[in-house]
Parts: C-alpha cells; structure tokens; sequence
C-alpha cells in the first residue's frame, strides 16, 4: 500500500501560465490551443505520448519557438521580457547538446561566465547533482545519467525560482530515479516551481504532485496526482464473499466480487476488517486498491494518439519536420 501526502500549495513565487497556445508547422497542428497553469512549490508532471507535443509546449515556454497563437508566461512575463533569466527560469531540454570535447565543468562554467554567475557557483552545483568527479571528463563520454545529471547542473547555475525539465528521467536507473525525485522534492519544498515533462506516467507517478495530461497537441486532464487515482477502494478476500458483501451492504458499503475477492467501494480497511469480524468471517486478505496508472494514461491517451499507427504516420510527421525545420530559422 502506498500513501501519498500532499505538500501544500504555496501561494507566492512564479506560476507557469499557457493560454490558448497553438503551433503550426506548416498545415501539422503540433500544439492545439493549449491552456493550463503550473504551481509553485509543487512538482508538476507534464504528460503525454510520444509525439504529443511537450517539447514543442516547453519550447514556445522558453521562448525558443515562436507561439502561431496564444501565449505562455513564466511569472506573468513572457520568456523573452524576463530581464535575467537564468535567476527566474533554469531549463534542460535535451540531455545531449554538450560540446563533446568539452568537460562537464568547463561546460558549465561556460554558461555561469555568460550568465554572471560566480564560478564557486560551478563546483557546488556539481556537487549538488553528485558527479564532480565526472565532470573533470570530456562531456562526450558521459552516459545518458550524467549527461542528465550535468543538464540539472546547468539549469541550477542561476538559482532559478522556474525549473522546466524535458525528460530528465530519461536513461536514470532506479537509484537515479529516486535521487532526482528527493532533488526535486527539495526544491519544490523551497517553493520552486518544478514542470517536467515525461511520457510515461508510472515513471514520474511518486515524483510529481500535479499532472498535466496532453495527446495530439490538445490537454486531456490538468489536476492533482491524488485525484487520478481516482475513489480509493479496498480489496478484501474472505471464506464466503455474497456474506461478507451483505454485511457490508448492511454498513452501507458498496462491493462488487472481483476474481476471488470484493471490491468495497471505500477507503476505510478499518471498517471492512470490523464488519467481517463481526459476520465471524476469516480474512485472508485486506488491502487498498490502486489505480493501474499504466491501464489508465493509455485509456487517456493511446486511443486516439495521432501518431499510433506508427512507420507510416511517424514518418510522415518527421518528413514534415524536416522540410519545415529550416523555415523555422532561428526560431528553433
Ligand atoms: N520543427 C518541426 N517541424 C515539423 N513538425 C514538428 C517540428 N517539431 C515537432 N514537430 C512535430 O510535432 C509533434 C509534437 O512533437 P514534440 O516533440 O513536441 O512531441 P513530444 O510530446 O515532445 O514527443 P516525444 O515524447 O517523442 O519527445 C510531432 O508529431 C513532431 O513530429
């Protein structure tokens, strides 16, 4: 059985606010009419399929494509108004654009000269991320995690207030999973506004407090992760099933017979334990109910996914992105 507690909302710091976002690449509707907003000091797990349009979202958020319409404000100003970035927004959005000869730490001192920001700053952030040994190596030999670790560097440089993450689970083992999710936690704690994308939803499921669900460019469900888990419900196994359902019934419990045990419609183990007891019926089994996460993003997503289908629609959208992308320019 798994609990979750909740942080409370904290109500100061910089909101993350899309509004009617839309992006076209040519006649491909990458993004479509997007609305939704990100709370500070709460993690929050930007979700979808493949191809539904995340990066696309988190790069109009930075400001590194150009919305067709709508707008997207971090703070209440759009990427480009903000005066100094690198102190309101740290962003990694892909794992791989590190110059390959280049050490993780030069790397980022590169980044802490142009940003202003002391190089002691460097070190501790390398350390902070748990590589300062590695980042003494050619960044071009890193695996997937260090080269995710050293991103997470980048993005801390400036002690951002923002923290927008594409993928950042991405090629972490378990351990490296559960390590980012402390990170995170942490910051979120500080009432930092923490958006990462991913598109698996068990893979963030204990990270993230928040999620915002998107398939085909379009929001699908915006809301706390505690409320898609949906009605708790207890899984209880005994020697006679239609008793126990009755003397439930009786507690006003709802119950329906599942395999070889109930389902009641409730939270409450204490109660199912009690009334059996009382019926005189053994249990051999009590436990919550979880929601099968996995069943339940691909009932929200896969079934109308655009790019299911696969070869040929894949290709398709990648053929389109290569022949738009060099009309975008320095847009992309
Ligand atoms: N520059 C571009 N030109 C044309 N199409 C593009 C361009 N960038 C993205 N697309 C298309 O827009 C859609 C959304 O892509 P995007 O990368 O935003 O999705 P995603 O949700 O981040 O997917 P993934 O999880 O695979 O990274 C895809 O079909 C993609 O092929």
């Amino acid at each position: 059985m798994t609990t979750t507690t909740t942080p409370p909302r904290v109500t100061e710091g910089a909101r993350i606010e899309v509004r009617d976002l839309t992006k076209r690449f040519g006649s491909f509707t990458a993004v479509d009419n997007l609305s939704f907003t990100v709370e500070p000091g709460r993690i929050t797990g930007f979700l979808g399929p493949n191809g539904a349009g995340k990066t696309t979202t988190l790069r109009m958020l930075l400001g590194l494509v150009n919305p067709s319409s709508g707008a997207a404000t971090i703070g209440g100003q759009s990427y480009r108004e903000i005066t100094q970035p690198m102190a309101v927004v740290g962003s990694a959005l892909e794992a791989t654009n590190f110059h390959p000869g280049r050490t993780g730490r030069d790397h980022l001192r590169v980044l802490a000269d142009t940003a202003g920001v002391g190089v002691q700053r460097v070190d501790e952030m390398l350390e902070l991320v748990g590589i300062p040994a590695a980042a003494r190596k050619r960044a071009g030999g890193y695996s997937m995690g260090m080269r995710q670790r050293l991103g997470l560097a980048a993005a801390m440089l400036g002690d951002p207030q923002v923290l927008i993450l594409d993928e950042p689970a991405n090629g972490l083992d378990p351990e490296g999973i559960r390590w980012l999710r402390g990170f995170l936690r942490h910051l979120s704690a500080q009432g930092k506004t923490v958006l990462i994308s991913s598109h698996m939803l068990q893979e963030v499921e204990q990270t993230v407090d928040d999620v915002v669900i998107i398939n085909n460019g379009r929001l699908i469900k915006q809301g706390a992760m505690d409320d898609l888990h949906g009605e708790a419900h207890t899984i209880v196994r005994t020697t006679d099933l239609d008793a126990l359902a009755g003397a439930l019934r009786v507690a006003d419990v709802t119950t329906k017979v599942q395999d070889d045990s109930l389902l009641a419609e409730t939270h409450d183990l204490r109660l199912v334990g009690d009334v059996a007891l009382r019926a005189g019926l053994p249990i051999y089994e009590l436990r919550q109910a979880t929601t099968d996460l996995e069943a339940l993003f691909f009932e929200l997503t896969e079934g109308t996914n655009r790019n299911l289908g696969a070869g040929a629609a894949g290709q398709g959208a990648a053929t389109e992105r290569d022949a738009i992308a060099g009309q975008e320019g320095g847009n992309e």
